[in-house]
């Protein structure tokens, strides 16, 4: 086995407005005939002035998506590209849908087309999907060989889907290099190209969005479509999606995941997005490290979005049990926190979380003095 794979992204990718136009040169290049599209019901009512009015030569079917991820889904799909000749498949929605398509064309060896109508994470860039049970509970994930056929981010959709996940998305893919930092050292990567790439993608996410991010919201917020804006959506997407791409298990999630997952077991955390979760993830992973400047930069890029940074906001009490247990779910054995270069106890993660805590105390403290209310 090599050490490691790099499957970088789409064969093709365009990025811009109007770009659906270019579904017919893609289906009649490539003699697609009958293609089958999977949508969310919200997906497909943002995507739809942007498609084409007609399909030239090919015959395109509508499906629903079930709204899971699941290999019920999956198998249902496939068995209609089957009994009914389908060709190609197209995903038109947020991470799901994507996901599930992606299985489908992996399954059936057919081309794969995604048209993502949401900024929230890197699945339309990775080639890998993340699977269900038809409960919403976590299953598996699965690497493929083959990357999308084709990947078209249509401006006008992206910039009109919800700001939630757009910032859920931001602190996710920020994530990206402080969980990757540790493991892509100078020393580690020096001479192994995909690994210095993807070190400098990891840096770029980090820049982007700490530099950009929170005016590029503002923009979302008073509805002006800037450049900077477009860049921080594609590096939510495809930066975020390269770092990924080109550092296999090198660059995947550690720390601040880890955090996550160990919230998920709290009901109270259910209804809050992921990207939020994992950003409270970064700053308990930066105090881990004992990186306390870098943990309040974070902190003060959080809280101007207005996302939680302690537990008090993520609906949890700051109490022994409650942090205990976090500490004790993050360091579970198969937990990706134990990638990185640090002996992880259940006691540093406790005192993490409790570091977090008095770091949001001295902040709220230091703006009080300042006289910031
Ligand atoms: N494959 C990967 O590399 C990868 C990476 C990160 C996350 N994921 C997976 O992605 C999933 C999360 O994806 P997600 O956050 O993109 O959201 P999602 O696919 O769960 O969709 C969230 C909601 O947004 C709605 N929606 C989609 N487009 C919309 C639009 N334009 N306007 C209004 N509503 C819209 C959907 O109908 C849905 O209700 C999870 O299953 C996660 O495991 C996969
Ligand atoms: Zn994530």
């Amino acid at each position: 086995m090599p050490d490691f794979i790099s499957r970088v992204g789409p064969q093709q990718y365009i990025a811009g407005n109007h770009v659906y136009k270019y579904l017919n040169d893609y289906f009649r290049n490539n003699s697609i005939k009958k293609a089958l599209v999977l949508h969310g019901e919200k997906a497909l009512l943002a995507a739809k002035k942007y498609l084409p009015d007609s399909f030239l030569a090919t015959k395109v079917q509508y499906r629903k998506f079930s709204g899971e991820c699941s290999p019920n889904e999956i198998t249902g799909v496939a068995a209609q590209i089957i009994n009914e000749g389908f060709q190609a498949i197209v995903g038109i929605g947020g991470g799901k849908v994507l996901d599930t398509v992606k299985s489908v064309a992996d399954r059936l060896r057919i081309p794969l087309i995604l048209l993502p109508t949401l900024v929230s994470n890197c699945a339309p860039w990775s080639s890998l999907s993340v699977h269900y049970h038809t409960d919403g509970k976590f299953l598996d994930f699965d690497t493929y060989e083959h990357s999308a056929d084709l990947l078209l981010l249509e401006e006008n959709v992206l910039f009109d889907s919800p700001k939630a996940y757009f910032v859920a998305g931001l602190a996710d893919t920020l994530a990206k290099y402080y969980e990757s930092e540790l493991i892509l050292t100078e020393e580690f990567i020096h001479g192994k190209t995909a690994l210095e790439h993807a070190a400098y993608f990891a840096k770029r996410c980090q820049r982007i969005i700490l530099g950009q991010g929170i005016q590029a919201t503002v923009d979302m917020e008073k509805h002006i479509k800037t450049k900077r804006w477009l860049e921080v959506a594609e590096t939510v997407i495809v930066t975020g999606g390269l770092v990924g791409g080109f550092s296999d298990q090198y660059g995947r999630a550690t720390g601040a995941h880890s955090i996550h997952d160990a919230l998920t077991q709290f009901p109270e955390t259910h209804a809050i997005l992921h990207g939020l979760k994992v950003g409270y993830g970064i700053l308990v992973q930066l105090v881990l490290e004992h990186k306390l400047e870098e943990a309040k930069e974070v902190l003060i890029w959080l809280r101007t979005l207005n996302l939680p940074t302690n537990l008090a906001e993520l609906g949890l009490e700051n109490r022994f049990e409650i942090k205990e247990k976090i500490a004790a779910a993050a360091v579970r054995k198969d937990k990706m926190i134990h990638l990185l270069p640090l002996n992880v106890s259940k006691e540093a993660v406790y005192e993490a979380v409790t570091g977090v805590e008095e770091l949001n105390d001295n902040f709220l403290r230091e703006r009080e003095q300042n006289g910031v209310f």
